[in-house]
């Protein structure tokens, strides 16, 4: 059974749309990204799901309870969510210790006592119970606010922006770290990025937004190698448009010659676009059995510690490339450009 699914939500600020008939699901266990450019309604949507505004269309389930539709509101602290907001800082004046007890009303102090320990344990900070918040670092104030949130063992976690304050230097190993207490925790999550390497580093799945809807939701994998859309396409990652035709069901016809794909098309003849990132591009030096091939200059070059990226310009196209290690080009020299097989984003035009 889904955890969470969402359907046909919306929700409108003052008149002005923010989510138009969402559809999201959430399988048991899964851990979803909602990810989207600033604005696209991330945050509102997880606010949807706690009952923290009130949708105006579509329903609501969690663990197959309904939660909201146009006649039921269940409120947000009825509904066995944890929350982790960017902005839900812990209670100052509390300690670590009752900080995580404070969502566990109902029961008795050695139960309280026993689920408090239990929780420092799992996020690793048992010697930490009678500190407060601001003898801890960063890092430390988010694993007790996620040990604050699984306390009452919520059936799910809602988490928007939580990495956003921490230092990018352990950003990652937190990152590992909570991923790592959810899953031990068998709990599903909903979290909220703009940041794609955080998506990556956390989720199992990606739901990337727009404009208030969901353009398309699956495992980063899936997302870059068949993205529907070039809204998808393009925010998985920085790449240029070619012109391009499907000559047949693994070739296609560039300004830069033929491009094969590891991954056959149904469709062709036809024309349209191929997305092509920096990585699949490949610089050559100019030789002569290349005399009749397009040749570019390069523009500059930037260190990126693993690979140069190079600025190019051909046929009045500007394109940036990523050339191996060990490759060494200077600027102003004349090179030839080649795109490597690889499993292409076509779309027809
Ligand atoms: N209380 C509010 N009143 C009016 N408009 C709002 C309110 N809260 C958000 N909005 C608007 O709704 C839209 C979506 O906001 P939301 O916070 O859901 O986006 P987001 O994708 O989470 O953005 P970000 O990544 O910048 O946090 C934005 O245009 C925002 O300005």
């Amino acid at each position: 059974m889904s955890s969470l699914i969402l359907q046909g939500v919306s929700y409108h600020y003052n008149g002005t749309k923010v989510i138009e008939n969402l559809d999201l699901t959430v399988g048991k266990d899964e851990i979803v990204c909602l990810l989207g450019a600033s604005g696209c309604g991330k945050t509102t949507t997880l606010k949807a799901i706690a009952g923290l505004v009130e949708a105006k269309h579509g329903s609501v389930f969690i663990d197959g309870k309904l939660v909201s539709d146009e006649s039921t509101f269940i409120a947000p602290e009825h509904r066995n969510i944890g929350m982790m907001f960017q902005d839900y800082a812990l209670f100052p004046h509390l300690s670590v210790a009752n900080n995580i007890a404070f969502g566990l009303g109902k029961m008795s102090q050695s139960e309280k006592q026993q689920r408090v320990d239990e929780m420092l344990q799992l996020v690793h900070l048992s010697g930490c119970a009678d500190r407060f918040p601001h003898q801890l670092s960063g890092g430390q104030q988010q694993r007790v606010a996620i040990a604050r949130a699984l306390a009452y063992k919520p059936s799910l976690l809602l988490l928007d922006e939580p990495f956003s304050n921490i230092d990018t230097q352990v950003r990652f190993e937190l990152i590992a770290d909570i991923r790592r207490i959810i899953k031990a925790q068998q709990v599903s999550a909903v979290f909220v990025t703009h940041s794609k390497e955080e998506a990556f580093a956390f989720s199992d799945t990606l739901a990337i937004m727009d404009r208030g809807n969901i353009a398309q939701q699956g495992t980063p994998e899936q997302l870059f190698a068949a993205p529907r859309s070039k809204v998808v396409a393009e925010f998985l990652g920085q790449g240029i448009y070619l012109s391009a035709e499907a000559l047949t069901a693994t070739e296609y016809k560039t300004p830069f010659g033929t491009v094969e794909s590891d991954i056959q098309t149904s469709r062709h003849p036809c024309s349209g676009e191929l997305y092509v990132r920096p990585h699949q591009i490949e610089l050559v030096q100019e030789c002569q059995s290349d005399k009749l091939s397009k040749r570019a200059t390069i523009l500059s070059r930037r260190f990126i510690g693993s690979a140069y990226v190079y600025k190019v310009v051909i046929a009045e196209q500007t394109l940036e490339v990523e050339a191996q290690y060990g490759q060494s080009f200077e600027i102003n020299e004349q090179v030839i450009i080649k795109i490597k097989p690889h499993t292409v984003n076509f779309f027809e035009s």
